[in-house]
């Protein structure tokens, strides 16, 4: 994302999250901060696994067809451990303030995950407000440990 052009978020959930992404949802579309809000998510009566919808959603942002992806199952730690499968992304469960903030400021995390079964909805909002305020900073001394993540990333160039 450039500084003027806003956030493009995928958003996504399972069965058991339902609301809170159509209300996390509403949230982003009305927000001046967002550009564009792609949702992959299933509708009630869809018993598609977790692990499908994280990866669906975390290959967008991997890709560079989104920047962030904000995720809602039941606990939030499923979508993440699956979203965390893809190259390049962090992920993280988070339901407090400063997770939020140091989510991004010192992890560079694209991926937001939450848990309807957790966290209450109005801390949600506020939460995913917050998040879209923070923004990486590539000169700061974060910096070089998450390259550091990255360091340990597979690399199947080297494959035989
Ligand atoms: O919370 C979930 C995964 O972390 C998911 O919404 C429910 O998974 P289950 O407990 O395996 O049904």
């Amino acid at each position: 994302m450039t500084d003027t052009a806003g956030w493009r978020i995928v958003i996504g959930n399972d069965e058991a999250g339902v609301e809170y992404k159509e209300a996390l949802k509403a949230l982003l579309e009305a927000d001046d901060r967002v550009a564009s809000v792609v949702d992959i998510g299933v509708a009630a009566n869809d018993s598609t696994a977790y692990p499908h919808l994280a990866v669906t959603a975390a290959r967008k942002v991997a890709e560079g067809e989104a920047d962030r992806a904000l995720l809602i199952c039941g606990t939030g730690l499923g979508v993440a451990i699956a979203a965390n499968k893809v190259p390049g992304i962090r992920a993280v469960t988070a339901h407090d303030s400063y997770s939020v903030e140091r989510s991004v400021l010192s992890n560079n995390a694209q991926v937001l995950t939450m848990g309807q079964r957790v966290i209450g909805l109005e801390l949600a909002k506020k939460l995913v407000g917050e998040w879209l305020s923070h923004r990486f900073d590539e000169n700061s001394s974060s910096a070089a440990k998450v390259d550091a993540i990255g360091s340990y990333e597979p690399d199947y160039t080297k494959a035989d």
